[in-house]
């Protein structure tokens, strides 16, 4: 069985070595020749799967992306080639949900905020977004749900309608998937016209994928206003749009989703998928695999409250630290460097925090509390 996986997956000579024969090779370069032997392809999000690519392969069984977002892959070509596909659904959820927390903060102490006197408003309300709006709840600050498709499923849940939404919102925070056609669209969703609707002081926060919003109309919104802004993700990566640059507060090179442990999850989803396909048992789990983090434990006492959580948050991240890379190194060293040098990064639930009286929202907001 021979397996060809991007470079930039951790973990797939460990998790793959008993079910073939592991071939890597550079996501963003990949070309037809080169992939026309692979039984089983995975990729990550930076590599376009469609005919053209897949066009000198007759054996492939399965492709699958270590990744949530699915825009890169032609599903409609691999369901008529017949080719079994899986994405990692929600493998690496939390690592955005602590990157938009960190930013959050960081906004805060930049602008002074008290983060319960502001509205936040989640558009795209999956498991990125609810548990984000879960954790945003466990912080006590009020939320607005935006997810169309969702309120049409669920009589209880309590959508705001986008517009509606652009002009209550104090900060507006992206979590939909690129879709660039049917009833809800998000290709452009926050465009100049919207950009007019929101507060002048709403801050925008986008780390679903770049081309949700659009980027010109962005920069000159920026230019006119200047509002507080972070984007992990970009139109045209890795060819971005660096005027924009200096009109954000926060700048990073998509990695919201590269904790080490949500990118091993992927890896780790992709080869459960694929011994089920093979009809084989898996014999490697992300536990055996996964490093020791450097503090694995913090004793909290009963004072322990909602505004000693940054502390320790930042403990095993501060989205600064990522923003002045991306700074300093964007213009010499490119966007695909800052991915692939990305140093380590453990989720909040790698920290156990013991105490006598572990309060229960912390669960909430991923740390793995007792
Ligand atoms: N920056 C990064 O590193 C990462 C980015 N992502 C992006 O985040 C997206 C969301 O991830 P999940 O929450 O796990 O996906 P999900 O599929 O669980 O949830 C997405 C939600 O968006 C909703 N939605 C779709 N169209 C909408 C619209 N027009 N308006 C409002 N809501 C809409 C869907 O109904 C769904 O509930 C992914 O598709 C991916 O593109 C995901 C992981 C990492
Ligand atoms: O899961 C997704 O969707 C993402 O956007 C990933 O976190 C991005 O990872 P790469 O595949 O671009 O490394």
């Amino acid at each position: 069985m021979k397996i060809f996986a991007d470079e930039n997956m951790p973990l797939v000579r460990e998790f793959f070595a008993d079910v073939g024969e592991v071939t890597l090779f550079n996501g963003r370069t990949a070309t037809a020749s080169e992939l026309a032997e692979a039984d089983i392809l995975l990729v990550r999000s930076v590599t376009q799967v469609d005919e053209p690519l897949l066009a000198k392969n007759t054996r492939l069984r399965f492709v699958g992306t270590a990744t949530i977002g699915m825009d890169h892959i032609d599903l409609a070509y691999l369901g008529k080639r017949n080719i079994a596909f899986s994405s990692a659904p929600g493998c690496n959820a939390q690592s955005v949900v602590e990157y938009v927390l960190s930013s959050l903060w960081c906004l805060a102490e930049r602008y002074q905020w008290q983060l319960s006197n502001k509205t936040v408003g989640i558009v795209g309300v999956g498991s990125i977004g609810s548990r984000l709006a879960a954790a945003l709840t466990a912080m006590q600050i009020p939320v607005l749900l935006c997810d169309p498709l969702r309120a049409e499923q669920q009589s209880d849940f309590v959508h705001t309608d986008f517009t509606s939404l652009c002009q209550q919102a104090d900060i507006i925070s992206f979590h939909t998937p690129l879709v660039k056609a049917g009833s809800y669209p998000t290709k452009h969703l926050l465009n100049s016209e919207c950009l007019a609707r929101l507060k002048p002081s709403c801050a925008v926060i986008n780390a679903s994928r770049g081309a949700v919003i659009d980027n010109a109309a962005l920069l000159a919104a920026q230019q006119i206003q200047r509002r507080p802004l972070v984007l992990d993700v970009w139109e045209q990566e890795p060819d971005i749009l660096l005027p924009l640059l200096p009109y954000c507060d926060i700048a990073t090179a998509h990695i919201a989703g590269h904790s080490v442990e949500g990118k091993a999850r992927g890896t780790e989803m992709l080869y459960q998928r694929c011994c089920q396909l093979l009809g084989i048992a898996p014999t490697v789990t992300l536990s055996q695999l996964l490093p020791v983090p450097a503090v694995e434990k913090l004793q909290i006492s009963a004072n322990f409250g909602l505004p000693d959580v940054q502390s320790v948050a930042r403990m095993l991240y501060d989205v600064q630290r990522d923003d002045a890379l991306f700074r300093h190194h964007i213009e010499g060293k490119g966007f695909d460097w800052l991915r692939k040098s990305y140093p380590a990064r453990r989720e909040f639930s790698a920290l156990q925090l013991v105490g006598q009286a572990t309060p229960a929202w912390l669960g909430q907001l991923g740390f793995n509390s007792q």
